[in-house]
Formats: C-alpha cells, sequence, structure tokens
C-alpha cells in the first residue's frame, strides 16, 4: 500500500510535502557467485534461518539452467524461458555458455513478467539466486542491467558474492579469488559483501592457514606463491603491488560462513541488514507470529518485540 502523507510534519527537517507519495522500500540480495560455489543452499539457509524467527524471506531463482534446489521460490525464471529452450531451437543453437547468456538477455527484454511475480508489497526482503557463470557478473552489463531494473522497483540491494573456500587456501588462488572479486565489485557498483562458502569442510589446519590471510599481509601472501616457475619470478614484483594494492585500500574483504553455526549465519544476515537498511524503515515481514492480547483480544500482541 502506498502512504500518502496528510499533514505537514513539525519542524523544517521533518518536512513533507501535503500529498507527497512515499516511495515503496524493498530489500534484496544479489546471491551471485562461480559454478558451484553454494548460492542455492545459501538462499534455503537463509529462508530457513528467516523461517526459526517466524520472519519471512523470499528467494526469485533466476538461474535458467537450475536442476535442483530446495527452497520454495516466490518466482522461477525457468517458467519463462529455460537453458534447453535456447540449446534446443533449431535457429538459435546455444551451446551451455551462450545459452544462458542468451536466457539472462531474454529475461531483461520481458521484464514485465519479473516484474508481475514481485508484485509491489512494501518491505518484501528477496534473495535473487543467480547463475554461476562468472562473466555475467565481471564484465557483461545483463545483470548489471538487472540490478537498475530492481533499483528503479525501490529494492535496496547488496551483491553477496560466494567462493568456495576450498579453492581460496593458497596465496596464489587467494589473490586470484580476491581479483575476480574485485572484478565483480567494481562491474556491479552494489554495496558488496564477500563470503567464503562451505567453512564446514575445511580442516582445521587450513582453517587456520586462511586466518592468515583474511587480513592479508601482501608479503605473506607472496612468501606463499611459490617463487620457483619462470612466471611467478617475472612478474613477483606485479603480484606483490597488486596485494598491497588491495590491503592498502582494504578493497576486498572476505566473510568466512559455515552455514552449520547459526550465529555465524546471523552476523552475516546483521551485516547485510545494516547495509540495506532492513529493519531501520521497514516493517520487517513476519509470519503466524501475532497472538490475541488475553485481556483484550481485539488487540493483538507483537511476541517480537
Ligand atoms: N559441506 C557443504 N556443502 C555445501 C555448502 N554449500 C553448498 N554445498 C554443496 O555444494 C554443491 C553446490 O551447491 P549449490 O548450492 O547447488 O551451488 P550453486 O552455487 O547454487 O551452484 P550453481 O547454481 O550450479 O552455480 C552441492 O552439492 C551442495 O550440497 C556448504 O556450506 N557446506
Ligand atoms: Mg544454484
Amino acid at each position: 500500500m502506498e502512504e500518502v502523507c496528510e499533514e505537514e510534519e513539525d519542524g523544517p527537517e521533518g518536512f513533507i510535502e501535503p500529498g507527497y507519495v512515499l516511495p515503496k522500500m524493498r530489500y534484496a540480495q544479489l546471491v551471485i557467485g562461480p559454478a558451484g560455489s553454494g548460492k542455492s543452499t545459501y538462499c534455503s539457509a537463509v529462508v530457513q534461518h528467516a523461517a526459526e524467527s517466524n520472519k519471512v524471506i523470499e528467494v526469485v531463482n533466476l538461474d535458467p539452467a537450475a536442476e535442483y534446489f530446495d527452497y520454495e521460490p516466490l518466482a522461477d525464471v525457468r517458467e519463462l524461458i529455460h537453458l534447453d529452450d535456447a540449446m534446443e531451437d533449431e535457429d538459435l543453437r546455444f551451446g551451455p555458455n551462450g545459452g544462458l547468456v542468451f536466457c539472462m538477455e531474454y529475461l531483461m527484454e520481458n521484464s514485465e513478467w519479473l516484474k508481475d511475480k514481485l508484485g509491489d508489497d512494501d518491505d518484501d526482503y528477496i534473495l535473487f539466486d543467480c547463475p554461476g557463470q562468472i562473466e555475467l557478473y565481471t564484465h557483461m552489463t545483463t545483470i548489471k542491467q538487472l540490478v537498475e531494473l530492481l533499483q528503479n522497483w525501490n529494492f535496496h540491494i547488496c551483491a553477496v558474492f560466494l567462493v568456495d573456500v576450498q579453492f581460496m587456501v593458497d596465496g596464489a588462488k587467494f589473490l586470484s579469488g580476491t581479483m575476480a572479486a574485485l572484478s565483480v565489485m567494481v562491474n556491479l557498483e552494489l554495496p558488496h559483501v564477500n563470503i567464503l562458502s562451505k567453512m564446514d569442510l575445511l580442516s582445521k589446519s587450513a582453517r587456520k592457514q586462511l586466518e592468515n590471510y583474511l587480513d592479508p599481509d601482501p608479503h605473506y601472501l607472496m612468501g606463499e606463491i611459490e617463487s620457483g616457475s619462470r612466471w611467478n619470478e617475472k612478474y613477483r614484483k606485479l603480484t606483490e603491488s597488486i596485494g598491497r594494492l588491495v590491503d592498502d585500500y582494504s578493497l576486498v574483504r572476505f566473510f568466512p560462513l559455515n552455514l552449520k553455526d547459526p550465529e555465524n549465519l546471523s552476523d552475516l544476515l546483521l551485516t547485510i541488514a545494516n547495509i540495506i537498511q532492513y529493519g531501520e524503515d521497514a516493517d520487517v515481514k513476519t509470519k503466524d507470529f501475532e497472538e490475541p492480547d488475553e485481556d483484550n483480544p481485539d488487540i493483538t500482541a507483537d511476541c517480537n518485540s
């Protein structure tokens, strides 16, 4: 429901013109990352976690090639277009990668479909479970167009970039993952949280090793990168400069996430809520949440407060 301001508020700071329609605000996480990094599993875990505190967070599947996820989607792009449609079409004859790009462009050309599915309720909190094709985020423009659309529909968005922690446990891989995260951040120009997913799979020693990278000292990273190969010798200074640049400007930070640790997930969701201002202006959506006040059955008591 749109809120129309009927009266002028007191004082110059609170002045709102009569008749001014307050914009609707909605909240979103754009869940992105390489193939198999844990995006869909993360979405399910967040929905589940929210439900445990009687909060409603919805998920939209934007992966036209998705085969399995265990959340109930608010909308599913496969109803509009499936990867097979692009690959099996006699005229198109795309392979899997070109087909996926085609599907995302098709979605943008038919954005009314998405708009209808999202409805226009205030204060919705929606996760967009995106495909795992990294080039969609590092340099292509389709996802950027999607972001602009969502912003026009009054979504406050945070990009949540997942990287499988198993690919980040040596110096060279960590630097390469960091550069991938940086190019996504630069391309999407959104508030951004980088997540090291699947922390539960790390051994104790690997976890200890990782701690050295989380607040990285570029010299430490360089020490970790083997100096034996000619490539590493030749570009050592360059690699060192990149490491120092990332460190000096605090360009990229990672949040280690263990989905089996509810407190860890709560911390992450709180960080994201602060970024998108969820809970500040929003009426947090709840489910089965109002109980009648025993003394006065006409008044319902808010169990959360
Ligand atoms: N142990 C563990 N396994 C995980 C975790 N997250 C995901 N997985 C597993 O990793 C695999 C890929 O997970 P998905 O959630 O499908 O990853 P995705 O990023 O959505 O994959 P695509 O959509 O294909 O790009 C599945 O076998 C998951 O069970 C995690 O936190 N811990
Ligand atoms: Mg997925």
